[in-house]
């Protein structure tokens, strides 16, 4: 296997606000095991991913402590108050061994349906391409902008737009550089490829499954459900 070294970065920290309920989603079982195993096993059954990093919140009393799954070392850190500042810490917090151009793929605890074929695809994207890559989908569907009382404003054009998921792949210092330069800007991000572009990169777009969904209310987890049941 040729290449970079490829880690895997784990924002798992949120409160799962919208989702309600006391437990972090991240924690909330579908299939059988947490949402976090699912998301964190897609990584590291890849051949191509050594490690993963994950990022807790400071007072978090679930995190089942792993220290390594399919025989790679998971190592944890204390996440931030946003999403955008998990990852830095996650990034900060990676081995002092792991190179500078490693490959890093930063996805959320809160996707657990991640494919197999997708993570090869993004690695190759990333590893050819020098802004890094992330996983999406075409928008396909009319997009509507809603007034507050939620009657229709306008439709916005589609053309040309993509749904960003994750994981988002970029070289460890660059991803560090360009996080760190949007908080300094006071711009919170949110997601890596934001980061990347306010210093002009131009990552590539890969075409991902779309049932890659990121469970942020109940009825998502009630599709989660059924796709982890069901994978093909
Ligand atoms: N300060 C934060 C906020 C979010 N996340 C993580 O980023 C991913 C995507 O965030 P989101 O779906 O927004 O999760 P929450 O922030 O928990 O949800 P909410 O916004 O509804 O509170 C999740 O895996 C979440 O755990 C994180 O690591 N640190
Ligand atoms: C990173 C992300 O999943 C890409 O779509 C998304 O931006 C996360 O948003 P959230 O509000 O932090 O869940």
């Amino acid at each position: 296997m040729s290449g970079p070294l490829v880690w895997a970065v784990v924002p798992a920290a949120g409160q799962g606000t919208r989702f309600g309920g006391e437990v972090p989603k991240q924690y909330l079982h579908s299939a059988g095991k947490p949402l976090i195993e699912h998301a964190l096993s897609a990584l590291l059954a890849h051949p191509r991913v050594a490690g993963a990093m994950v990022a807790l919140a400071a007072n978090d009393a679930r995190w089942p402590g792993w220290t390594s799954l399919h025989g790679k070392p998971v190592l944890c850190c204390v996440g931030g108050g946003e999403r955008a500042d998990s990852v830095l810490a996650a990034l900060e917090a990676l081995p002092a061994d792991v190179p500078a151009d490693a490959l890093v793929l930063v996805h959320d605890a809160a996707r657990p349906n991640l494919a197999t074929a997708d993570l090869d695809r993004l690695i190759d994207a990333a590893t050819a391409h020098p802004d890094g890559a992330i996983l999406g989908a075409p928008v396909r569907d009319t997009l509507k902008r809603a007034a507050v009382e939620g009657t229709i404003v306008t439709t916005e054009p589609r053309d040309g737009l993509w749904r960003a998921f994750t994981p988002q792949a970029f070289r460890r210092d660059a991803l560090g550089n360009a996080l760190r330069a949007a908080r300094a800007a006071g711009v919170l991000v949110t997601d890596e490829a934001m980061a990347m572009e306010r210093g002009g990169a131009r990552p590539r777009l890969v075409e991902g499954r779309e049932d890659n969904l990121k469970v942020t209310t109940p009825a998502d987890l009630a599709l989660a459900d059924y796709l982890l049941s069901h994978r093909t």
